[in-house]
């Protein structure tokens, strides 16, 4: 077996099968196709005699969410490797162990993280995560600060940068981040009872601004390598351990972008709580955990990341320079907030949404929802190049929220 199909859980056994020193050779293996996300087929492979158990995710060489009519690179799961290994080094112990990527095949094999929830799955649970913070934002520190110029030979930077040079799944980001939610576009996808929200984005001039200049930091800013879609259904977690999955959309780009995308992600469940809690109190209790979670992501991944500058940074200039470190992070904060706001709009009226809100079942709550998550999410974007603290974050979401149960 060698050209490129898409497998069907036979031949995921059979390759198994043929790893080295994973499975005994007359091993009774058991596959399913578990894959649950937009893009890529995922196989489950285990050995209940063992307890050995085994990850292959395939890349389709089209968009799974849509189908044959939107093509997409097979390279991707070269990226999504190559990425993983990194992170791995980087950051270790946060991201799975990559055994084989295959390149024929678009395949990559790597550790079975099924004795974690999906952590989407686990916020909608109402659990919480007191190590996430701590976990997530050395994640963050590590591999923004050493994939950057602060903390890499940056000739060998810009050699790094060719090998991620991801520029179909840029185009998805571009696209249904930064453009199709600020106009009526096919792919725009929300129901009918918030038209007026969708309307009101199409509309507001002063949104169009922000996105339009956060749009371009993303086109252009080649600043540290980016885990690229860094949203709860991207982590899967415990209330011991944090593992990062599917850095496909890894690119380098402007670091915010992935704070913002974990902080986005935090606060599209506090938006969701408008149905996820049977009392109001337990509601309260929950967001206030959420909003002290994203207070500790920043605070946290501020002071490591300034550790690791003091320590390691390889720019004379930058080390030296008075006010560049405060400078830095001011404008690091300030794209955070930016992006955190459009991953949040995206979510409630682009392509692909989040389970959060979507899966409410009641629909004025979910309704409620949406208009909330949509509230913060303008807010934030209208804020950020005026934040000079999280604390301002805080209450933009608290405001929003007083707001929108007026
Ligand atoms: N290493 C892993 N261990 C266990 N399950 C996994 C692993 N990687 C992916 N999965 C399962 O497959 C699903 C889809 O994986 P993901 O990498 O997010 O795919 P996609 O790129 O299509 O979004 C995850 O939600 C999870 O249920
Ligand atoms: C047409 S891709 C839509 C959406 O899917 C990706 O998410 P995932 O691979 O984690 O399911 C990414 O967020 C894209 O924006």
């Amino acid at each position: 077996m060698s050209a490129y199909h898409p497998l069907n859980e036979t031949e995921a056994i059979e390759i198994a099968r043929k790893l080295e020193g994973v499975f005994a050779p007359d091993a009774q293996l058991a596959c399913r196709e578990i894959g649950d996300g937009n893009l890529n087929l995922v196989f489950h492979i285990t050995d209940s005699a063992s307890g050995r158990s085994i990850i292959m995710k395939q890349a389709l060489p089209y968009a799974k969410v849509v189908g044959e009519s939107w093509p997409l690179t097979l390279d991707r799961a070269r990226i999504e490797s190559e990425a993983l290994l990194l992170e791995g080094e980087l950051a270790p112990g946060l991201v799975p162990v990559v055994y084989l990527y295959d390149q024929e095949l678009a395949l990559t094999i790597m550790e079975d993280l099924s004795d974690h929830v999906i952590m989407r799955q686990g916020l909608m649970n109402g659990t919480r995560y007191p190590l996430f913070a701590g976990h997530i934002s050395t994640f963050l520190a590590r591999t923004l600060f050493f994939t950057s110029d602060l903390g890499r030979n940056q000739q060998e930077k810009k050699l790094l940068a060719r090998s991620f040079t991801n520029p179909e799944l840029c185009k998805i980001t571009e696209d249904l981040i930064f453009d199709d939610p600020y106009r009526d576009a096919d792919t725009n996808s929300f129901e009918e009872t918030i038209r007026d929200e969708a309307q009101a984005l199409w509309n507001d001039g002063e949104l169009h601004l922000e996105v339009a200049l956060l749009r371009e930091k993303f086109l252009t800013r080649a600043q540290s390598l980016l885990h690229g879609d860094l949203h709860t259904g991207s982590i899967f977690i415990t209330p011991e351990s944090t593992k990062v999955i599917d850095p496909e959309f890894a690119y380098f780009g402007p670091m915010g972008f992935d704070i913002g995308a974990v902080l986005a992600n935090l606060l599209l469940n506090f938006a969701g709580r408008e149905g996820w809690d049977k009392t109001d109190a337990g509601r309260e209790s929950y967001r206030a955990y959420l909003l002290d979670t994203v207070k500790d992501i920043w605070s946290q991944f501020e002071e490591k990341f300034l550790a690791l500058w003091n320590e390691h940074g390889v720019d004379r200039l930058a080390n030296t320079a008075p006010g560049y470190r405060e400078n830095y992070m001011e404008r690091l904060l300030q794209d955070t907030i930016g992006f955190a706001g459009c991953k949040m709009v995206r979510r409630v009226v682009g392509l692909a949404h989040v389970a959060d809100i979507d899966k409410l079942e009641d629909a004025s709550a979910r309704e409620r929802a949406q208009r909330l998550a949509l509230r913060i999410g303008k807010s934030l974007i209208k804020l950020n190049r005026r934040a000079v603290s999280i604390d301002q974050l805080i209450d933009a979401v608290n405001s929003a929220s007083a707001a929108a149960k007026a």
